[in-house]
């Protein structure tokens, strides 16, 4: 059975830990696939929120240092229940954000990591050229991904024009192309949650990256052809490709 198929049949709870911007986007990737989608800020309900979940989903995209004892608290709780943990670091090569995800891994458990090449290549002690949230350099970095993957012991999903998955030892690309996924902001907060519902009901962190990355970049595609290129309604379309491609695969085993 394909993983998107068990989301649906399953319809995992995944948790999110998510910056404020673009949540509702988040929110509504995860529930259109099948999943069900949470986000709390509470530390007290932690333990009763991860029990019902299937994977947590951290967004560093707009912490603070009163957070910190928060997320290592989240993600403490899904190692020790088994569940995956998938983080977004957005903007890591910024030094407090370094500081935070740095005080993060030295104390959990990672099971994937999602990030633009310049946040990949911090995980690989490199730089590539950014501003902020983006990304500058073009440029495909296997050796980051891979020494990334090695050193955090997560599989990498490091995105870009082309995608790349690798879990330190094999290495998966995904090569669709939608210029549209890089102006629009959130889309990696996006593609980040899905893996996370990926992950939630399979065995194998690296498959269920690929798959979500692919699915993703395939309805990216369908969704930048239906707006004409223009970016204001591609987010919207991106959503309901997403949820077409999920209502198909169930079609086709009924
Ligand atoms: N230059 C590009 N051309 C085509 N697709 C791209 C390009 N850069 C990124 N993407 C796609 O955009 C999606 C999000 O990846 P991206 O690297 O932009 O994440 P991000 O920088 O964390 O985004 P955000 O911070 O806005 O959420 C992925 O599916 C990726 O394949
Ligand atoms: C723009 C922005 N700033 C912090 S998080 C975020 C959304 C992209 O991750
Ligand atoms: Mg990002």
């Amino acid at each position: 059975m394909s993983i998107l198929l068990t989301i649906q049949e399953k319809q995992p709870l995944v948790l999110n830990l998510a910056n404020s911007v673009t949540q509702q986007h988040v929110a509504d990737a995860i529930s259109f696939l099948g999943a069900s989608p949470l986000m709390t800020r509470a530390s007290n309900e932690l333990e009763e929120l991860l029990s019902i979940s299937s994977a947590l989903v951290l967004n560093t995209g707009t912490i603070n240092e009163e957070e910190l004892p928060f997320f290592i608290t989240a993600a403490k709780l899904a190692n020790k229940m088994h569940k995956p943990v998938i983080l977004d670091p957005v903007a890591v090569m910024m030094p407090y954000r370094a500081s935070f995800v740095s005080r993060l891994i030295a104390e959990v458990k990672i099971t994937i990591i999602r990030g633009n090449a310049a946040e990949i290549a911090w995980f690989a002690q490199s730089v590539v050229a950014s501003k902020g949230i983006d990304a500058l350099d073009e440029q495909v970095n296997d050796h980051n991904a891979l020494k990334a993957a090695r050193q955090t012991n997560a599989v990498i999903v490091q995105t870009g024009r082309t995608d790349t998955i690798t879990d330190g030892k094999k290495v998966l690309k995904v090569n669709t192309h939608s210029p549209l996924f890089k102006i629009n902001v959130g889309c990696g907060d996006m593609l980040s949650a899905i893996i996370g519902a990926f992950a939630s009901v399979s065995d194998s962190p690296l498959e269920a990256a690929f798959e979500a990355t692919q699915l993703f970049g395939e309805a990216g595609e369908l969704a930048s052809t239906a707006v004409n290129n223009l970016p204001g309604n591609f987010v919207n379309t991106l959503l309901d490709t997403l949820y077409q491609k999920a209502q198909n695969s169930r079609e086709t085993i009924i």
